[in-house]
């Protein structure tokens, strides 16, 4: 479990990107954090690996307080997945993969065998283990950036954006194979993005936040977009454009789920029938 409690974050040039901000992640859960642009979600997250120093309050992994922790060896217990991957050009893809159990002290052979079990784990084809970052795609790319933050077997992950610079279908498998993976490892993920559909789809909890790290509201998917607190809210999420009230309509093909400006939204089957 993370705590914040009270944070607060202000940059030397007086930018207060965080302030006040108090959250309870539970653990071997995801919780998204979701905003516009600058609202700070990628100052909460480095906080977690002390990449960034609050200004005023304390950050607890597991009821410690993290300002006690070495940095470099906190750094290296958590996982860390960011934008455009972060891989290293001059390493090759199981190099990139084994750089932190490497730091460690892991032994090379053993570190190489654990890489290539982690590029199965993230569904890339172990031909790939000797290919340099520039021989893959971006979609390819972000899952060795995956398995590179999953190979210390740390208790948390944090991926900020990780599959922001990617077409929206390679974005939709990423999606599903990181659901599928969290359903193995049960780890305690937080997620940052600026998409709300993708917040909805991978957050246990979601935090909605406003410039400032104000939480605009905090829930499961289903109780914001049941009971959306504020018009900023209801903006935010699309409900007040009817993309969250969905109603059926009959065709003669059967029955569709449409939008408030009855748009098809998708169809409706039957329980237990094939998809
Ligand atoms: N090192 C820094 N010095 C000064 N201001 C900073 C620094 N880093 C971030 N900020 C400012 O703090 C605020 C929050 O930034 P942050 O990167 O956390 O936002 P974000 O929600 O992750 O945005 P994005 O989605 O664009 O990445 C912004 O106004 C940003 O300009």
């Amino acid at each position: 479990m993370i705590e914040f409690r009270g944070i607060t974050k202000r940059f030397p040039d007086g930018t207060e990107a965080v302030r006040s901000f108090d959250l309870v992640v539970p653990a071997h859960t995801t919780t998204v954090f979701v905003g516009s642009s600058g609202c700070g979600k990628t100052t909460l997250l480095r906080m977690i690996n002390r990449m960034v120093e609050p200004t005023d309050g304390t950050i607890l992994i597991d009821g410690d307080d993290i300002a006690g922790r070495d940095p470099v060896k906190l750094r290296r217990s958590i996982g860390y997945v960011m934008q455009n991957s972060g891989l290293l050009p001059h390493f090759t893809v199981a190099e990139n993969i084994a750089t932190v159990p490497v730091l460690e002290g892991a032994n090379r052979k053993k570190a190489r065998a654990q890489a290539l079990e982690l590029m199965d784990t993230v569904g890339l084809d172990r031909g790939m283990a000797d290919r340099y970052p520039s021989q893959l795609s971006g979609g390819q790319q972000q899952r060795v950036g995956v398995a590179r933050g999953l190979a210390a077997d740390p208790n948390i992950l944090l991926m900020d954006e990780p599959f922001g610079a990617v077409d929206p279908i390679v974005r939709a498998e990423l999606q599903e194979e990181l659901l599928r993976i969290q359903r193995e490892v049960a780890k305690t993920i937080v997620f940052v993005t600026h998409d709300i559909d993708e917040a909805f789809l991978l957050g246990d909890q979601v935090v909605i936040l406003e410039k400032g790290a104000q939480v605009a509201q905090r829930g499961t998917p289903d109780e914001i977009i049941e009971d959306p607190a504020t018009d900023f809210v209801a903006s935010f999420i699309g409900a007040d454009k009817g993309k969250r009230a969905l109603r059926l309509k009959q065709t003669p093909h059967g029955t569709v789920v449409v939008d408030g400006e009855g748009r098809t939204q998708g169809a409706l089957i039957e329980d237990g029938a094939r998809t």
